[in-house]
Protein backbone atom coordinates (compact mmCIF):
# COMPACT_ATOMS: atom_id res chain seq x y z
CA UNK A 1 0.00 0.00 0.00
CA UNK A 2 1.30 3.35 -0.78
CA UNK A 3 2.04 5.47 2.08
CA UNK A 4 -0.46 8.25 2.99
CA UNK A 5 1.05 12.04 2.85
CA UNK A 6 0.87 13.13 6.57
CA UNK A 7 -1.17 16.48 7.44
CA UNK A 8 0.74 19.49 8.75
CA UNK A 9 -0.25 18.94 12.33
CA UNK A 10 0.70 15.02 11.97
CA UNK A 11 3.98 15.85 11.14
CA UNK A 12 4.22 18.86 13.69
CA UNK A 13 3.24 16.26 16.35
CA UNK A 14 5.75 13.43 14.96
CA UNK A 15 8.61 16.19 14.49
CA UNK A 16 7.97 17.04 18.55
CA UNK A 17 9.98 13.49 19.54
CA UNK A 18 12.48 14.07 16.71
CA UNK A 19 14.97 16.12 18.21
CA UNK A 20 16.83 19.09 15.71
CA UNK A 21 14.40 17.23 12.79
CA UNK A 22 12.82 20.26 11.22
CA UNK A 23 10.15 20.51 7.72
CA UNK A 24 12.58 22.70 5.70
CA UNK A 25 11.17 23.04 1.79
CA UNK A 26 9.10 20.43 2.11
CA UNK A 27 11.31 17.78 3.06
CA UNK A 28 12.57 16.45 6.57
CA UNK A 29 15.81 17.60 7.69
CA UNK A 30 18.41 17.39 10.38
CA UNK A 31 22.38 18.23 9.89
CA UNK A 32 24.48 16.57 12.54
CA UNK A 33 28.26 17.23 13.79
CA UNK A 34 30.41 14.79 14.30
CA UNK A 35 34.13 14.94 16.48
CA UNK A 36 36.28 14.07 13.09
CA UNK A 37 35.60 14.05 9.07
CA UNK A 38 35.94 9.95 9.36
CA UNK A 39 33.12 9.79 12.23
CA UNK A 40 31.01 11.93 9.83
CA UNK A 41 31.86 9.15 7.20
CA UNK A 42 30.97 6.25 9.33
CA UNK A 43 27.60 7.74 10.25
CA UNK A 44 27.22 7.92 6.63
CA UNK A 45 27.38 4.14 6.23
CA UNK A 46 25.28 3.23 9.15
CA UNK A 47 22.33 5.25 7.61
CA UNK A 48 22.99 4.01 4.27
CA UNK A 49 22.07 0.72 5.72
CA UNK A 50 19.26 1.84 7.77
CA UNK A 51 18.16 3.04 4.74
CA UNK A 52 18.39 0.14 2.89
CA UNK A 53 16.87 -1.72 5.11
CA UNK A 54 13.61 0.65 5.22
CA UNK A 55 13.92 0.53 1.51
CA UNK A 56 13.73 4.54 1.74
CA UNK A 57 16.57 7.08 0.85
CA UNK A 58 17.14 10.59 2.33
CA UNK A 59 19.73 12.96 0.42
CA UNK A 60 22.67 13.17 2.21
CA UNK A 61 25.52 15.43 2.48
CA UNK A 62 28.69 14.91 3.80
CA UNK A 63 30.77 18.13 4.69
CA UNK A 64 34.28 18.04 7.03
CA UNK A 65 32.55 17.20 10.31
CA UNK A 66 28.69 16.97 9.18
CA UNK A 67 25.81 15.05 7.85
CA UNK A 68 23.19 16.78 6.46
CA UNK A 69 19.96 14.87 5.81
CA UNK A 70 17.03 15.74 3.69
CA UNK A 71 14.35 13.14 2.89
CA UNK A 72 10.60 13.71 1.43
CA UNK A 73 8.97 10.19 0.03
CA UNK A 74 9.02 10.43 -3.75
CA UNK A 75 6.19 7.92 -4.38
CA UNK A 76 4.24 10.41 -2.73
CA UNK A 77 4.57 13.24 -5.19
CA UNK A 78 7.29 14.19 -2.40
CA UNK A 79 5.32 14.55 0.27
CA UNK A 80 6.17 13.71 4.16
CA UNK A 81 4.76 10.37 4.89
CA UNK A 82 5.71 8.21 7.63
CA UNK A 83 8.75 6.24 5.92
CA UNK A 84 10.33 9.67 6.43
CA UNK A 85 9.60 9.55 9.90
CA UNK A 86 10.63 6.10 10.23
CA UNK A 87 13.54 6.72 8.58
CA UNK A 88 14.15 9.93 11.14
CA UNK A 89 13.51 7.81 14.01
CA UNK A 90 16.14 4.99 12.81
CA UNK A 91 19.18 7.59 12.33
CA UNK A 92 17.88 9.34 15.46
CA UNK A 93 18.25 6.14 17.44
CA UNK A 94 21.57 5.56 15.61
CA UNK A 95 23.36 9.00 15.91
CA UNK A 96 24.70 8.64 19.75
CA UNK A 97 26.77 6.03 19.12
CA UNK A 98 29.11 7.89 16.87
CA UNK A 99 28.90 11.06 18.98
CA UNK A 100 26.57 13.02 16.55
CA UNK A 101 25.20 16.27 18.41
C1 LIG B 1 11.46 1.04 -6.01
C2 LIG B 1 11.80 1.53 -4.62
O1 LIG B 1 10.95 0.91 -3.69
C3 LIG B 1 11.60 3.00 -4.51
O2 LIG B 1 12.30 3.68 -5.52
C4 LIG B 1 11.91 3.54 -3.15
C5 LIG B 1 13.38 3.70 -2.83
N1 LIG B 1 13.66 4.77 -1.91
C6 LIG B 1 12.83 5.79 -1.75
N2 LIG B 1 13.17 6.84 -1.03
C7 LIG B 1 12.39 7.90 -0.90
N3 LIG B 1 12.81 8.95 -0.15
N4 LIG B 1 11.18 7.94 -1.48
C8 LIG B 1 10.71 6.93 -2.22
O3 LIG B 1 9.59 6.99 -2.74
C9 LIG B 1 11.56 5.79 -2.38
N5 LIG B 1 11.17 4.76 -3.07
Amino acid sequence: MAAEPLSQKEIEDRLAELPGWSLDDGRLTRSYRLDSHFAAAALVVHVARIQDELNHHAEITLGYDTVGLAVSTHSAGGAITDLDIALARRVRDAAPAHGAR
